[in-house]
């Protein structure tokens, strides 16, 4: 279970303006399921997610399964979590069968054979197995998201953390994202998930997490978060919601604000 306790990102020093980030999140997710978090540009999804990672300073907690993520040493933190950052150029002229291998350096020690096995799965899962050999600065941005997606898959983390993995992919491809995300849920995983996208993510995520302003709005299933309240006033859109198949699904009337 992922447990954040009073998570807290202040900017600024003694002597600057202060700007507070994230104030007082506390959250727990269960294993196994697929969170996605969501909220309006500048909420504080990326912060979030980056203070879940270890690579954003903040105080309070963030527990999985009552170990403290952040007391954790770095090679042992990355056995635990993989992240996926929302804009991450390699700057390197990489293979694409490189880049995704580097989802396995957590686990260098271990076999050769199944670090290979694993790479390939995670090719095959992301439709990049035709790209193993390009270098990844000829790739388009949705193909090169899709081999960042393969990255964190080929991890053996049981906690993915990933910064919108779905921007950039066609309508197809964000489908396929969020399928294998869900079923590596369903296999045991815990995913914590930002997204932008509120019609998918009611469609695949087994809880909302809902972020306005650094704070934590709400936090349950798509059903209970995905209401015109929430929609109106954190979002600041006139939407009205129909439930298609057991699913929330967004009909826009206009916006309140912008
Ligand atoms: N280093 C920084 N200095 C000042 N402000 C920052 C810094 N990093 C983030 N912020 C601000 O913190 C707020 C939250 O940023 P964050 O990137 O977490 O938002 P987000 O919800 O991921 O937004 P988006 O949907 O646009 O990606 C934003 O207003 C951002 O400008």
């Amino acid at each position: 279970m992922l447990k954040m306790q009073n998570l807290s990102v202040q900017l600024g020093g003694l002597l600057q303006r202060k700007a507070k980030l994230l104030e007082d999140i506390s959250c727990e997710i269960a294993q196994r399921q697929l969170v996605g978090v969501i909220g309006p540009n500048g909420a504080g999804k990326s912060t979030l997610l980056k203070s879940v990672a270890g690579i954003q300073a903040f105080t309070g907690s963030v527990r999985f399964f009552d170990k403290d993520l952040a007391k954790l040493p770095v090679a042992a933190r990355a056995r635990q979590l993989a992240y996926l950052p929302q804009a991450e150029v390699p700057a390197w002229q990489l293979s694409v069968r490189d880049l995704v291998s580097i989802g396995r350096l957590p686990w260098r020690g271990e076999a050769e054979d199944k670090s290979v096995a694993r790479v390939a799965a995670a090719m095959d899962k992301t439709d990049s197995a035709a790209l193993a050999e390009r270098t990844v600065d000829t790739l388009s941005g949705g193909e090169l998201k899709r081999v960042q997606v393969a990255r964190l898959l080929a991890s053996s983390a049981p906690l993915l953390v990933a910064d919108e993995p779905i921007a950039a992919l066609d309508l197809a491809h964000q489908w396929q994202v969020m399928e294998l995300l869900r079923r590596e849920a369903r296999a045991g995983r815990t995913l914590l998930v930002a997204i932008h996208d509120l019609a998918l993510a009611a469609r695949f995520c087994d809880r909302l997490l809902l972020l306005d302003r650094g704070r934590l709005h709400g936090f349950g299933t798509p059903q209970q978060i995905l209401n015109e309240e929430n929609l109106a006033n954190v979002f600041g859109v006139d939407a009205a919601l129909r439930n298609i198949d057991g699913v929330p699904v967004l009909m826009h009337r206009g916006l309140r604000s912008v």
